[in-house]
């Protein structure tokens, strides 16, 4: 890329006879006219070059909304953005460019400008912007906020593929296979708590895997602290919460000067928080030092660590694993979600897949994970899933340490980039049909081509992309057809027989899940019931 564009925008030509005019005239001054005259005119010059300045960069940003007051006005947007956003997109183009305070953003909507940037051109494109009261509560330090040139981007990054990158996700396997069962044993018995179970199973999933701990309730204590770690986290870490991430001059306002509310919740709140998050790596010390540690995550970096780095690999290993449930809290169990409400509203697609289930794997056994490869269409419903809504519509926004170039547009050092992945999951050319549940639009027939895998996409970008991607997707599989091999999903029935059409609707959010809705869940056949039954009591 390059930045031609970017140095030919100064705006001499259109300003250099003015202030040559001023400099030349300025010879006759003398130093007492400066002040009666010449100060004023100096500034609204000064004034007016700011301005031209300001106005030509503006025209070589990408096309975009813009507010009333050039550097402090905000835009209003829904709590669905990706709705709005991609709606702009018809107005203004697949890049189109608004300013929040005094952050630029740039929204890509399209797979071309999606790919473009934030695959090919990573180097630049993978930082992730900042917020004050977030760093405060110590956020740069785990895996979402870190900086790209950070040693903790690097050392998690590491960290993470050889706990769960494609080498290792195997190891949990047994895991997961272990965990689909109770899943299944608590959908029997009280299935309309089925939301429920989904999290808890997720949670104990990443739990057990990074802690070795064992969740046994949904009140259990160590879920319940590493939860509310999640929600201050969430609520209170996000970008852009506070009026002190637009308006970085609130930082050095007085207490009581509007907009300073942050100052009180940062004195006090992260040291609980941070107390939080050192009572899970505490516990798993105690139980290395009792000799009972389950091989997890923690327990294997904290003994693999290098004595005079103690605290700092700590600290590390600390983040690093509050990462993985904080990635893995409300994404997999949003997909999961999904999948419940796409059974209970296309019936053809649930039946087309238990038909290969049942042909494949026969009835009188669960799948496992090796039998991943010999179940196309099962995959192809998981695909479908990822699709249908991202759980995560607008990815995880990166930031750009450069200015940069894109076919003629500038797209300013620091930016806020946002990847439309909602609007790429509704787009025509993409994939036909968008709003249709079609598993088979990625299986190849003679007929037609599949359409672009949406795990190209849904896991974000670069050498940001989710580190949990594998773990998630076996953890999906193992769910999902298990699901389906033991029971059938469908329309619940309300008190005067009347059928309750769930309405697929969307909660806003970084991550945004199916609105609580209702189902039938009813067990297929006996031999399962019975198998899944006595496993739950072993
Ligand atoms: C279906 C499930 C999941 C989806 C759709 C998903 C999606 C994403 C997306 C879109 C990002 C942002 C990537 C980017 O910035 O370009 C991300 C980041 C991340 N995910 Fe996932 N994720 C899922 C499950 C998981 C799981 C199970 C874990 C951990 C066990 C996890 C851990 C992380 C972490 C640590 C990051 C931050 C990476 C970084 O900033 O360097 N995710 N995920």
């Amino acid at each position: 890329m390059s930045f031609n564009q970017f140095n030919n925008i100064a705006p001499v030509n259109s300003l250099g006879r003015a202030p040559n005019e001023t400099v030349t005239r300025s010879k006759h001054f003398q130093l007492g006219q400066l002040d009666s005259l010449g100060l004023p005119l100096l500034c609204s010059l000064l004034f007016i070059v700011l301005y031209l300045a300001w106005k030509s960069r503006r025209t070589a940003l990408p096309p975009g909304p813009s507010t009333r007051f050039p550097f402090w006005g905000r835009l209003k947007f829904s709590e669905r953005k990706w709705e709005d956003f991609t709606e702009l997109a018809k107005k203004y183009g697949p890049v189109f460019h608004y300013r929040d305070g005094q952050t630029n953003y740039v929204v890509l909507n399209s797979a071309d400008a999606i790919f473009d940037l934030l695959n090919k051109h990573s180097r630049i494109y993978s930082d992730r912007p900042q917020a004050y009261v977030s760093n405060m509560l110590g956020q740069n330090k785990t895996a979402f906020r870190t900086r790209s040139d950070s040693r903790f981007f690097h050392v998690h990054r590491r960290m993470f593929n050889d706990a769960m990158g494609p080498r290792s996700v195997h190891e949990h396997f047994p895991l997961l296979e272990k965990l689909r069962i109770r899943l299944l044993s608590q959908l029997l018995s009280k299935p309309h708590d089925f939301i429920e179970h989904i999290k808890m199973s997720a949670g104990s999933a990443v739990l057990k895997m990074a802690y070795g701990y064992d969740v046994r309730t949904k009140d259990d204590d160590f879920l319940v602290s590493i939860m509310r770690y999640v929600r201050v986290t969430s609520t209170y870490g996000g970008l852009g919460t506070w009026a002190v991430d637009h308006y970085p001059f609130l930082k050095y306002m007085p207490r009581g000067f509007p907009g300073t509310s942050y100052r009180k919740f940062v004195e006090e709140f992260p040291a609980k928080h941070n107390k939080i998050l050192h009572q899970t790596t505490d516990w798993v010390k105690a139980e290395m030092a009792a000799g009972r540690a389950v091989p997890s995550f923690v327990s294997k970096q904290l003994s693999d660590r290098v004595d005079n780095q103690d605290e700092e690999q700590e600290d590390h290993v600390r983040h690093a694993a509050a990462g993985m449930y904080l990635g893995a809290a409300d994404t997999t169990p949003g997909v999961m979600m999904t999948f419940f409400l796409c059974m209970t509203l296309f019936p053809e697609s649930q039946r087309r897949a238990q038909e290969e289930i049942d042909r494949v794997i026969g009835k009188d056994r669960l799948p496992v994970m090796a039998d991943r490869d010999d179940l196309p269409y099962v995959n192809a419903l998981i695909k479908e899933c990822l699709r249908w809504h991202p759980v995560a519509p607008l990815g995880l926004v990166h930031s750009v340490t450069e200015d940069d170039d894109y076919n003629g547009m500038l797209i300013p050092k620091g930016s806020t980039i946002i990847a439309n992945l909602w609007g790429l999951s509704k787009d025509e050319q993409v994939y036909p049909d968008p709003w249709k549940f079609k598993p088979e639009r990625y299986i190849a027939d003679s007929n037609s081509t599949p359409q672009m895998d949406p795990r190209e996409w849904v896991f974000g970008f670069g050498r940001r992309i989710c580190p949990g991607q594998y773990f998630a997707e076996a953890s999906l599989f193992i769910s999902i057809a298990s699901t389906l091999a033991m029971f059938d999903i469908s329309k619940a029935v309300d008190s005067d027989g009347k059928v309750i059409v769930p309405d697929g609707l969307y909660g806003g959010g970084t991550t945004s899940l199916p609105l609580p809705f209702e189902c039938r869940i009813l067990p297929r056949n006996d031999v399962m019931v019975e198998m899944v039954s006595l496993l739950t009591a072993k």
